[in-house]
């Protein structure tokens, strides 16, 4: 059965579009824990989704582990930088294609703190 911590180490990939996700990492890290599994149902709660790429790849992992069913539940959607077909059963808001930061959401690993969602301004962001 997966533990909370095999999920949360599942659950990595970049979030505002600061570097590309790492599915290979995200596998990776899992532990064994997806041997014999019979029958679970999990509810995966995200705070963010933006290309979907790592909740897709979460998915399929627990699908193919065996999971009855699996939910996904995101504070945060933004659906405008899609690259793969992935639909959250549960989402609090739709989310502009912006840096979106606070409730835990990081910036450069800045502003994860704050007590409020806000989007980073385009004069705050580094161009490279
Ligand atoms: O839909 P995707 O493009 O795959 O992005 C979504 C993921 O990105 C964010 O994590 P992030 O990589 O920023 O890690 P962090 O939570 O440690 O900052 C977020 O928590 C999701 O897990």
């Amino acid at each position: 059965m997966l533990g909370p911590s095999a999920l949360q180490g599942g659950s990595r990939s970049s979030g505002g579009g600061i570097t590309p996700p790492d599915i290979h990492h995200t596998v990776h890290t899992l532990p064994p824990i997806l041997s014999p599994v019979s029958l679970f149902i999990l509810t995966h709660v995200e705070d963010i989704i933006d290309t979907g790429n790592t909740l897709c790849a979460l998915v399929a992992l627990v699908q193919g582990a065996g999971a009855a069913s699996v939910r996904v539940c995101a504070l945060l959607d933004k659906k405008a930088r899609r690259r793969v077909p992935l639909q959250a059963e549960y989402t609090g808001f739709e989310c502009p294609d912006e840096f979106i930061v606070g409730y835990g959401i990081d910036y450069a690993e800045k502003y994860r703190n704050l007590p409020y969602i806000g989007a980073v301004k385009d004069e705050f962001i580094k161009h490279s």
